[in-house]
C-alpha cells in the first residue's frame, strides 16, 4: 500500500459522523470532505450523514454546513455551485449515539437506502467516553458491515488505564484492523515527508544515527490560547493534548528503523518499537528532564492577551500546563545518548511546527577551526519546507566560505495543492489505508510513557512555571537544554 497516492477517485461510500454539530465537524471535517468533492475524488452518490442529539432535519443541517463552509473553506476555493452539489450529499439523523433506544432506525434506513455493499465509515467526533457505547450500538443495531471502518478522534483516554478502556470498549465491537485512530499530524505532508527524506536519500539514511546526529528538536508552537475550549483543555493540558499524540508520533517517524515496507503494519511495528524504547521519565528524574509552564498576561502579535487563568470560564486557579518541554532518550543502538527535545506550547510568539536535526560538529581542518555541525530543518508549518545549510566557496575569494541554504519549498506553486491534514486521512479511511493511523499498541505505548510524568506532576510540590504570553516558555525550558550545552533553535539564532 502506498502512502503517497491520495487523489485517485474512491468508490462510493457512506460517511457517518457522530458529533456532527460540533466544532471539529464544522471547522475541519465538512470542509475537508467538501474540498475533496470539489477535486473530483468523491463520487456524486456518496452520502455524508451527520448525527448528533440536536433535533435538526436535512435542510437545517445543510444550512449550518453552508455557514461553516463559508467560514472555513478559503474564498478562492469556495465555488457556490460545487458547494451546493456537495451539500446535496449531506444528510442529518438526530440520534443519541450512546442510547440503545435512540433513533437507530432512522440511521439504518438512510444507510440501507444505499445498500450494505458500500464502504461505511463511522467517524466518532464526540467526547471519547461515548466511543464504547456508540461502537456497541452501531454493531448491535446491525449497521457494521464487512466494509465498515470506525475512526476515533483523539484523545483516546486521559492516561494508560482510560486509554485501555476506550480501546477495549470499541474493540469488543470492531476488529482492530477496522479501527482507525486519527492523529492529524500524521496527515501533514511534511511529517510524511520525513519518511521519504530518510529512506529515499541514501546520503541521509547513512547519517541518521548517534554517530552523526547530536540532538533532535521537535517544536509545535501555537500563538492561540484557549479558543473557547477551556472546559476540555483545563482537564487535559499540553502533555496530553499535544505531546502524548502529535509530538510522539512525529518522534516515531524521525527515529524509527527502516520498515520492511510501507505497509501499515510494517510502519507501525517500527513506530511501536521506538515508543517502547523510550527511557522512562518519572518522579525520580522529572526535574532534570521535563519543564512545564503556564502563560500569564503578555503580548502576542502586538496584542495584549490575558493570562491562562483569566481565559478559563470561572477564572479558577489551575495547575494545568499550557507548555511542556522535555528531553526524551531512546534506549537502542541507533540513538543511545542522543537527546530528543520535544516542546509544545500555547501563546508562543509564532505558529510554528518544526523538526530540527542537529548534526555533529566537524574537526578542525582545511578551512581552519572546527565547523559547526549542519542543521537540517523540516518545517511542518507554516511554509512547509526542508532546509539544509551548506558551506560553499565564497565567490571571488580564494577559499573563503559562505553558508547557503539548500532549500526545498514543499508547497511551491506548481506542486500539488497543500491539503489540510484531515482531507487525506478521511479519505484513507474510505480506501482502507490505515498506514497513517495509530494502532492500539502505539496509543497504549505512548500513554505508558506519558502516564508516569502525569503521576510525578500530581505529587510535585510545585505547579507549572509562569511564562509571559508571547514568549518561548519559561526559563526552565532553556535550562533543560543548557545543562547539556544545547540551545533551542530560536535562542541560538538570536
Ligand atoms: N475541536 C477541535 O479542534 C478538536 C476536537 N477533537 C476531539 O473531537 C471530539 C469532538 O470535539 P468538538 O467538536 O470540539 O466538540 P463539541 O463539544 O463542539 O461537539 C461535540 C459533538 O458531540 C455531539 N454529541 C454529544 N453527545 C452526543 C451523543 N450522546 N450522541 C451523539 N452526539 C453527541 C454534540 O452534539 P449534540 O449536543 O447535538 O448531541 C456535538 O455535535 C472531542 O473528542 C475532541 O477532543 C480533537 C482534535 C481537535
Ligand atoms: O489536536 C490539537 O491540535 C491543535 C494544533 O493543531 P495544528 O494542526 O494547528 O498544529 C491544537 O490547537 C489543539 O489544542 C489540539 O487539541
Amino acid at each position: 500500500m502506498s502512502i503517497t497516492s491520495q487523489l485517485e477517485p474512491v468508490p462510493s461510500f457512506d460517511y457517518v459522523i457522530f458529533g456532527a454539530t460540533g466544532d471539529l465537524t464544522m471547522r475541519k471535517l465538512l470542509p475537508a470532505l467538501c474540498r475533496r468533492f470539489a477535486e473530483g475524488q468523491i463520487p456524486a452518490d456518496a452520502q455524508i450523514i451527520g448525527t448528533a442529539r440536536s433535533p435538526l432535519d436535512d435542510a437545517a443541517y445543510r444550512e449550518r454546513g453552508l455557514k461553516a463552509l463559508r467560514e472555513y473553506v478559503r474564498e478562492d476555493e469556495f465555488v457556490d455551485a460545487t458547494v451546493e452539489r456537495f451539500l446535496g450529499l449531506v444528510h442529518y439523523v438526530s440520534l443519541n449515539g450512546a442510547d440503545a433506544e435512540g433513533n437507530w432506525a432512522g440511521l439504518s434506513a438512510r444507510l440501507d437506502a444505499a445498500g450494505s455493499e458500500r464502504v461505511r465509515v463511522f467517524y466518532l467526533a464526540t467526547a471519547p467516553d461515548l466511543y464504547g457505547a456508540i461502537a456497541q450500538n452501531i454493531n448491535e443495531k446491525g449497521l457494521r458491515t464487512e466494509q465498515s471502518r470506525i475512526v476515533l478522534e483523539k484523545p483516546i483516554g486521559t492516561d494508560l488505564a482510560t486509554a485501555r478502556m476506550v480501546n477495549e470498549g470499541v474493540g469488543r465491537h470492531f476488529p482492530e484492523n477496522s479501527i482507525y485512530r486519527i492523529d492529524h499530524y500524521l496527515g501533514k505532508e511534511a511529517v510524511q515527508n520525513v519518511i521519504a527524506l530518510r529512506f529515499a536519500n541514501p546520503m541521509l539514511e547513512r547519517l541518521w544515527d548517534r554517530e552523526s546526529i547530536e540532538y533532535v528538536q521537535i517544536t509545535a508552537a501555537e500563538t492561540v490560547g484557549l479558543e473557547g475550549r477551556g472546559g476540555y483543555y483545563d482537564g487535559s493540558g499540553a502533555l496530553r493534548d499535544m505531546i502524548q499524540n502529535h509530538l510522539l508520533q512525529v518522534l516515531t517517524v524521525v527515529a524509527m528503523e527502516r520498515p520492511s515496507s510501507l505497509d501499515a503494519d510494517a510502519l507501525r511495528d517500527e513506530k511501536v518499537r521506538v515508543l517502547t524504547s523510550l527511557k522512562p521519565l518519572d518522579r525520580n528524574n522529572l526535574a532534570a528532564n521535563v519543564a512545564r509552564g503556564q502563560y500569564v498576561r503578555g503580548t502576542t502579535r502586538g496584542q495584549a492577551v490575558p493570562a491562562y487563568r483569566e481565559e478559563l470560564p470561572d477564572e479558577a486557579p489551575s495547575n494545568t500546563e499550557t507548555f511542556v518541554a522535555l528531553k526524551a532518550e531512546i534506549d537502542n543502538p541507533r540513538w543511545q545518548g542522543v537527546p530528543f527535545y520535544l516542546r509544545s506550547g500555547k501563546r508562543m510568539p509564532e505558529k510554528l511546527t518544526e523538526i530540527v536535526i542537529q548534526f555533529r560538529a566537524g574537526e578542525p581542518g582545511l578551512f581552519g577551526a572546527a565547523r559547526p555541525g549542519s542543521r537540517l530543518v523540516i518545517r511542518v508549518q507554516p511554509n512547509e519546507s526542508v532546509i539544509l545549510p551548506l558551506f560553499v566557496k565564497q565567490p571571488g575569494s580564494t577559499f573563503g566560505l559562505d553558508e547557503v541554504d539548500a532549500l526545498s519549498k514543499l508547497g511551491e506553486p506548481g506542486r500539488i495543492r497543500f491539503r489540510d491534514s484531515y482531507e487525506g486521512l478521511m479519505l484513507d479511511a474510505v480506501k482502507g489505508s490505515p498506514a497513517l493511523f495509530v494502532r492500539k499498541d502505539e496509543t497504549e505505548a505512548a500513554w505508558a510513557w506519558v502516564t508516569p510524568i502525569l503521576q510525578g506532576w500530581s505529587e510535585a510540590a510545585n505547579g507549572p512555571d509562569a511564562y509571559a504570553a508571547g514568549t518561548w516558555g519559561p526559563d526552565s525550558a532553556r535550562e533543560l537544554l543548557a545543562r547539556a550545552g544545547h540551545q533551542w533553535v530560536e535562542d541560538a539564532a538570536a
